[in-house]
């Protein structure tokens, strides 16, 4: 798979690093934001990049493995919520509207499900469903291509003009795929990856780690190839996030990765090109306990931890608000010059 992924401009950064050094506050008081505005100029080849068109990808799959028991909630949920997305009921709707967000609600994969009269939903699906990583493949390499390119060609047809791109998830039982993927790439235990999703008991708990482990002994996947481990125990929304990342990073869009379902996203398109990420942001830090370990797979320093354990992309749309934030002083705020403020 081919996706060229220029470099930072370091001309960009350079320029925005000096506008930062001259505007009228105390040099380095905007602390990280400074940092951001800087690393999007990179990212965005703009001196002064403005964010205006954020967009919120919240990729919907559903997943074999509920069969094992591993979710709270049964897996007929997972296309009401994409109904609920559409009416704009649901968390991200809330918080994407807060942060001047569209939501853009995709179903890569979701079991045997329509909906009628709901226009705004991109529906592109691989199949019904993966079938279940407990017993073998999630799905054929042909598959997790197939995934990788519905989150390709959503960018490209849906969110041509994105400024920034939030990713979002939306699958019942999918926390069990991407402790999965997050053990194979980045080699910790299944225990230290695994945690309770949507609220599980103890019980379902124990033989969710074990159903991952016994994924991961079916059909070990190569760690080293990104679509070996989505076809092994990935899902089709995370290939379809991961696809996202890595066509938004070709369009040189910052991408704003959101819990731990998306950090396997984020996982799988680093593996198939480290480039992507130069151009990912972290927002929320989740209660899931593989989410840190992603992080520092990824290099990612998270924003905040609002005990956060929902997915949808609401962290990322309150993440989306920090890096909105950022620019916005960089481009804004006069300079001392301009302002006539001794310094
Ligand atoms: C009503 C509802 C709305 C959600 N929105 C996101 N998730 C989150 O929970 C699911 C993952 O947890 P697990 O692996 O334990 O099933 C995913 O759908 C994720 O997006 C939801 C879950 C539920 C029940
Ligand atoms: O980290 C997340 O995004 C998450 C955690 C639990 C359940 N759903 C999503």
């Amino acid at each position: 798979m081919e996706i060229g992924i220029p470099p930072l401009s370091e001309t960009a950064m350079d320029q925005a690093r000096k506008r930062q050094q001259n505007l009228t506050k105390p040099p380095g008081s905007l602390g990280r934001l400074e940092t951001f505005s800087v690393e999007i100029a990179g990212i965005t080849d703009e001196p002064t990049p403005e964010l205006e068109e954020a967009v919120i990808a919240t990729v919907a799959g559903d997943h074999g493995v509920v069969a094992e028991g591993v979710s709270a909630f049964p897996q007929d949920v997972t296309a009401q919520m994409v109904a609920n997305f559409a009416h704009g009921g649901a968390g991200v709707n809330a918080l994407a509207n807060t942060v001047d967000a569209r939501n853009l609600i995709v179903d890569a994969g979701v079991a045997a499900a329509e909906y009628p009269g709901m226009d705004s939903v991109v529906v592109d699906k691989v199949g019904n469903g993966t079938d279940n990583i407990a017993t073998g493949a999630a799905m054929s390499r042909a598959d997790a291509e197939a995934a990788i390119e519905v989150g390709r060609s959503v960018v490209a047809e849906h969110a041509p003009e994105a400024d920034i791109i939030g990713l979002g998830d939306m699958g019942i039982g999918n926390t069990t795929p991407s402790a999965a993927v997050t053990a194979a790439i980045t080699g910790y235990p299944p225990e230290a990856v695994t945690d309770h999703g949507s609220g599980i008991d103890e019980e379902t708990f124990e033989r969710k780690v074990a159903v991952v482990e016994r994924a991961l002994e079916n059909d070990a996947p190569d760690p080293e190839d990104g679509i070996d481990v989505l076809r092994s125990v990935g899902g089709f929304e995370i290939g379809a996030l991961a696809g996202i990342a890595l066509e938004g990073a070709s369009r040189r869009t910052p991408i704003v990765v959101d819990g731990f379902i998306t950090g396997a996203g984020a996982l799988v398109a680093a593996q198939i090109e480290p480039a992507v990420t130069d151009y990912l942001l972290p927002s929320h830090s989740s209660v899931e306990s593989g989410h840190s370990i992603q992080h520092e797979a990824l290099r990612l320093d998270p924003l905040f931890d609002l005990d956060l354990r929902l997915g949808e992309g609401t962290g990322a749309a309150l993440g989306i608000a920090v890096y909105k934030g950022a620019c916005a002083t960089l481009r804004e705020m006069a300079t001392f010059e301009e302002a006539g403020v001794s310094n």
